[in-house]
């Protein structure tokens, strides 16, 4: 008899905050071919990220994720064990845990389904949009290691879910009760990624950063455009929540130096908006499900003080779906969808 399991993925957390394992969790987030993809040659981009990224940011980033870290642990880590946990309670398929980067890692989880007598797997990335550095890596990840662990395990995976109604809902949901707190604008600030991964991603050459306003003009090349699927989530939030237009704006935040990534930038934002008479201000962060690094130091901490700094007033970040209630009801919902037809997206 088929037994089926579902695994929840994501990016991940270093081991603890000492300068040591944040820098073996950078060197080998960074070391993806799928994250840092320059230069083309293997050695070369060994050599600029453990020599020279990962050398200087470590201490760097040790001292941010000493700021977040909790008594349990990487906050990223706990949402995420305290999601699967409630999920569990729901399904009475096994549903796993994994990190793309660090623990709990793929290849313990595969060698656990195998020994359960697991052989039909359904992966649910919990990033709601493609990027080759997110949701692709971490599936290519499982797909290799499993081609080695568990070669017979029949592998299905979640499609990104930016346009599903149920999922917009989810997030209109969370964000209703700062929605109603007196604010100037809502700020939608995603994860950025470098430019040249979206031309990359655009099988065609002839559609991304070609055509005038190609994120919000159809084309087959939005399956795997970031830019279009984080356009395409903010005009359903915004129609969903009866946003008045003007009074929302998209940002990207958290990038490395180097070459152009998508902006406007998120920081720049934050200093320029009350010159502008913006000085209350929501900012929501829908590149991520868990509240992370990305959204607790950086926005919550950094940027309310950068904002503020700027003559900003008053700055609340919404928090992310994290455990709630609407989000694991939307998880629920589709893994039932998967057992009862197969279906891997709305
Ligand atoms: C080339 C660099 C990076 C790309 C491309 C990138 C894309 C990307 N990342 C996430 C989600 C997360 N990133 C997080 C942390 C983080 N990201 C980068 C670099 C790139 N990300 C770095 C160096 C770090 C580590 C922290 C730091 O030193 O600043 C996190 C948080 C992890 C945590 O432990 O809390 C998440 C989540 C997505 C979705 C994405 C592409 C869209
Ligand atoms: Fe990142
Ligand atoms: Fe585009």
């Amino acid at each position: 008899m088929s037994k089926s399991a579902v695994l929840l993925l994501n990016l991940g957390s270093p081991d603890s905050t000492s300068v040591p394992d944040v820098r073996r969790y950078l060197e080998e987030f960074l070391g993806d071919e799928r994250v840092i993809d320059k230069p083309a040659i293997g050695f070369l981009r060994s050599l600029l990220v453990k020599q020279i990224i990962c050398r200087f940011r470590a201490p760097k980033s040790a001292h941010a994720y000493e700021s977040i870290w909790t008594p349990e642990g990487s906050p990223l880590i706990l949402t995420s064990k305290q999601v699967q946990a409630k999920l569990q309670t729901r399904t009475t398929l096994p549903v796993e845990l994994a990190m793309n980067y660090g623990n709990p890692s793929i290849p313990d989880v595969l060698r656990r389904l195998v020994n359960q007598g697991v052989d039909r797997l359904l992966l649910f990335p919990q990033y709601p949009h493609y990027a080759m550095s997110s949701w692709e890596t971490v599936v290519v990840k499982v797909q290799r290691e499993a081609a080695v662990i568990a070669p017979g395990l029949k592998i299905e995976c979640v499609q990104p879910y930016y346009g599903d109604a149920d999922y917009i809902e989810a997030l209109v949901a969370s964000a209703k009760p700062y929605l109603a707190q007196p604010h100037d604008h809502l700020l939608f600030s995603y994860h950025g990624i470098p430019v040249r991964h979206l031309t990359k991603a655009d099988s065609s050459h002839a559609h991304c950063q070609v055509v005038p306003d190609c994120c919000t003009t159809c084309s087959p090349a939005h399956a795997t455009c970031y830019k279009a699927q984080v356009t395409r989530t903010t005009q359903l939030f915004a129609e969903k929540a009866g946003l008045k237009p003007g009074s929302w704006s998209i940002t990207f935040q958290s990038r490395l130096v180097g070459e152009p990534w998508l902006s406007p930038y998120t920081d720049h934002a934050f200093e320029e908006m009350p010159g502008r008479g913006i000085k209350r201000l929501l900012v929501i962060t829908p590149a991520f499900v868990t509240d992370c690094l990305e959204t607790l130091e950086e926005i919550r901490v950094e940027g309310a003080e950068d904002y503020k700094k700027a003559g900003g007033e008053d700055f609340t970040h919404i928090p992310c779906l994290n455990d709630q209630p609407v989000w694991i009801d939307f998880l629920d919902k589709r893994i039932r969808a998967w057992q009862e037809t197969g279906a891997v997206s709305a």
